[in-house]
């Protein structure tokens, strides 16, 4: 496969429906949850649509997020001084990955390894960036998430 023949992450997933699909999914069951349920009771009603812009980015999509939201730095402050635990981040990516399934979201082994590979580093940066004294970069660029050492199945 030539590197123009391989799909972006966003386009294997189904584009920007799906996800916000997703997200959809997910802040449903996240605004239920005893653990990370309280850090959310005041989100916009829009949030699940803005964290699947950035996610959209982030695996190939347009750059949405940075555009009409501010990128990076948006993104940043919103978990500044939160203080996420170890199981907060946790129980964050479990729920993802139960949302990726009730979605619909592909389940075959090379998008799943690539999606679980960004969300797994991004919520650790998430934790720390939002420990007190914290003092992450204030800009930089919405990552760009790739296939990894697992590009698509061919059959
Ligand atoms: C890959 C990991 C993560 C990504 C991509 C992500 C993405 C985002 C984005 C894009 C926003 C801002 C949405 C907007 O523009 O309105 C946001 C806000 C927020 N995130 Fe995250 N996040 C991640 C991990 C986490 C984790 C692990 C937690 C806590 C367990 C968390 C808690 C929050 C909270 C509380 C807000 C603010 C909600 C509000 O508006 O009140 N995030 N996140």
């Amino acid at each position: 496969m030539t590197d123009d023949a391989v799909p972006t992450l966003y386009a294997w997933a189904g584009g920007a429906e799906a996800f916000e699909r997703l997200t959809e999914v997910f802040y449903r069951s996240v605004v239920k949850d005893d653990l990370i349920g309280p850090l959310f009771a005041h989100m916009d009603a829009d949030h699940p649509k803005h964290v699947a812009m950035w996610l959209s980015e982030v695996f190939g999509g347009p750059d949405r997020y940075t555009k009409e939201r501010g990128g990076y730095t948006v993104m940043l402050r919103h978990h500044l001084g939160k203080a996420i635990t170890e199981p907060q981040r946790r129980r964050w990516v479990d729920l993802l990955m139960d949302a990726a399934d009730e979605a619909g979201l592909p389940d075959d082994p090379e998008f799943r390894a690539a999606f679980a590979g960004y969300i797994e580093w991004g919520t650790r940066l998430a934790r720390h960036n939002s420990q007190p004294g914290a003092t992450p970069p204030i800009e930089a660029p919405v990552p760009r998430w790739g296939w990894g050492v697992a590009p698509p199945y061919q059959p």
